[in-house]
Formats: structure tokens, C-alpha cells, sequence
């Protein structure tokens, strides 16, 4: 079953078409990642499916749900998490976490426990006393996705969750959401600047280019395709001035797209064409190697 269907939706703002007939269907207990330049239109997309906002033309069903007739059913179903500003600043994290219940009509019997586990889960439980102006900024946004997680939503949507996060926290969320999609199923969109996250999170990818999607695909797929596409070459040698002559003679070769300094004695190149190496090259590997998702979503950014 779909969690999510997003079928030719377009979202206009004055002049400017944010969202341009995009169709999305995301299978229930997926985390599907979202990637995409600043202004691509990834946001566009949450707050519409959080029905924050309405799309110009299209339509978005939720659970089969059409978004436009069922608002209250639907935003039973999701939460939203984008930066930690819509925390109350005054108020203590647990009384965050009330005050979220009791907008989002849950019973006090519902949210008690709910609340003190998530309370303990997130490491909160020391700052229990202080005002939430008073978290750091890590703390504040563990404190946002607890809150999105009070109601125990079927659909989660992270709109770059660990943005100027540290690195320990960035950790803890992500085995946290992937903890509960294992635990709860809940279906995650989770958009992020850090490909290496949605490269480790996600079983699904999307790329957005101003406002288009431009792949769509199972990771494991994305991985197949632009290996075979994507040309790149591993030069690895001790004699760091056999390398450097090496880089002399491939800059000035038209097939080669870029040339990247790993470390002294290692260098990756990207050609257009497949290179055949003469492997008996004394001093010096070389081989094929598999582009990750960040030499991907280049590709892809450069290329569309
Ligand atoms: N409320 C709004 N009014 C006018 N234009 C808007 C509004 N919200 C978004 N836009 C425009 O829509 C386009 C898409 O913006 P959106 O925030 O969805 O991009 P994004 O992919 O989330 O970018 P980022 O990675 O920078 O957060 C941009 O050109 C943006 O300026």
C-alpha cells in the first residue's frame, strides 16, 4: 500500500513555479530520501503533504486519503519536523511535549507514558527543569522530533533534521528513525543536505531539480544504473611524483571530467569513456571504481 501519492502536483508562488508536475508514490515503511540544490523544492513538497499548504494544481492522497477532502484525518497521520522554532521557548521540554498532545487532541491516558518514554529516549530527562530557551541546539531539535513523534504519526516527514547538528546527535536521530520504521513501520520522507545521511538511511531516493524530479529510484538501483554510466578510475602509487605526472598528462586529456586529490599517494578520475589500463605498469594501481551516492547526485545535478 502507498503511504503517499503524489500525482502531477504543481505549487505556484506568485511568479515562481516551486513545484513543477511532480508524481511520487511511496510505498508504507519506506525511508524515502529527498535530495535536492536550495530552492529545488523540497520543502514545497513537505509542507504540502503536511497540508500546511495547498498545491496549485494536482492531486496528493494520503492512505488513500485525498488530501483535499480528509485535512483532519490526515493530519492525525503525519508530522512534520522542519527547524526547532516551533518549539515554545518558555516552556519545559515535557511541557512542549504536553502542549503538542493536547493540540493534537490525544487523551491524557495516551500521552502520559508516550511522553515519558520519549522523554527518556531522547536524553532529555536532565534538562527536565529547564526552559527550552536554555537547550543547545542539538538538544532543541531531538526535543522537535519527540514532539512529532508524540502522536505516534503512520507518516514522518524530516525536512533536514540534523541541519547544524553535531555529528554524535546526527547519529542519534537517524538510528532513532530507523529504530521506530523497524519498530512502528512509519514511513519516512527525510530531506537532507548531507547525502552521505540519506545515503545510509534510505531504501528509496528522489532528486529534485527545480521543481522537477529527476531520478526516482531504489537505492541499490540509483547504485547499478550509474555504475555502469558513471566512469571512474582509482590511481594509487607511492611515488607521489609518478602521480603528479600522471595528473599533468590527464589534465590536459579531453575525456577526463574531473580529477580529485585523495591523498598523497591516491587520486580518483572521472572520463567521459571507459579507460582500459595497462595493468603492468610498474608502481602504479589502477582500477575501476564505484561512484557513491555524492559523485551520483553530482552527476545527476550536472547532467539534467
Ligand atoms: N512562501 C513562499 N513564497 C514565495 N516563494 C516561495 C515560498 N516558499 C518557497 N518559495 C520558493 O519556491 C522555491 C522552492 O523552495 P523550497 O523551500 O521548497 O526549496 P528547498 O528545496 O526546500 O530549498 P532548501 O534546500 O534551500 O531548503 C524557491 O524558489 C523558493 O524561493
Amino acid at each position: 500500500m502507498n503511504a503517499i501519492e503524489i500525482n502531477n502536483v504543481s505549487k505556484n508562488f506568485g511568479d515562481t513555479l516551486a513545484v513543477n508536475d511532480v508524481s511520487l508514490k511511496i510505498p508504507q515503511g519506506t525511508i524515502y530520501g529527498l535530495l535536492g540544490p536550495n530552492g529545488a523544492g523540497k520543502s514545497t513538497i513537505m509542507k504540502m503533504l503536511s497540508t500546511l499548504i495547498t498545491p496549485t494544481s494536482g492531486d496528493i492522497k494520503i492512505f488513500n486519503h485525498d488530501i483535499k477532502k480528509n485535512k483532519k484525518e490526515i493530519k492525525k497521520m503525519i508530522s512534520l519536523v522542519s527547524d526547532y522554532t516551533v518549539l515554545e521557548e518558555d516552556l519545559t521540554p515535557e511541557e512542549n511535549l504536553k502542549m503538542f498532545a493536547i493540540i493534537s487532541g490525544l487523551k491524557k491516558e495516551k500521552y502520559e507514558n508516550k511522553i515519558k518514554k520519549l522523554i527518556e529516549d531522547f536524553g532529555l530527562n536532565i534538562y527536565k527543569q529547564k526552559l527550552t530557551k536554555h537547550l543547545s541546539s542539538g538538544n532543541k531539535q531531538k526535543l522537535n522530533i519527540a514532539r512529532a513523534l508524540v502522536k505516534s504519526p503512520k507518516i514522518l516527514l524530516l525536512d533536514e533534521p540534523t541541519n547544524a547538528i553535531d555529528v554524535e546527535t546526527s547519529k542519534f536521530i537517524r538510528e532513532y528513525i530507523i529504530n521506530e520504521n523497524t519498530l512502528s513501520n512509519v514511513t519516512v520522507l527525510i530531506s537532507s543536505h548531507y547525502i552521505w545521511e540519506i545515503e545510509q538511511i534510505s531504501s528509496n531516493i528522489a532528486v529534485i531539480l527545480n521543481g522537477k524530479i529527476a531520478i526516482n529510484e531504489k537505492t541499490e538501483k540509483i547504485y547499478k544504473e550509474f555504475d555502469k554510466i558513471i566512469n571512474m578510475y582509482e590511481f594509487k602509487s607511492d611515488d607521489v611524483q609518478k602521480l603528479k605526472n600522471i595528473i599533468d598528462k590527464l589534465k590536459n586529456d579531453k575525456n577526463i571530467i574531473n580529477i580529485r586529490n585523495i591523498s598523497k599517494n591516491k587520486i580518483i578520475i572521472e572520463s567521459k569513456e571507459k579507460i582500459l589500463f595497462d595493468n603492468d605498469k610498474k608502481d602504479i594501481s589502477t582500477k575501476k571504481i564505484n561512484p557513491n551516492l555524492e559523485d551520483i547526485y553530482s552527476y545527476i545535478v550536472k547532467n539534467s
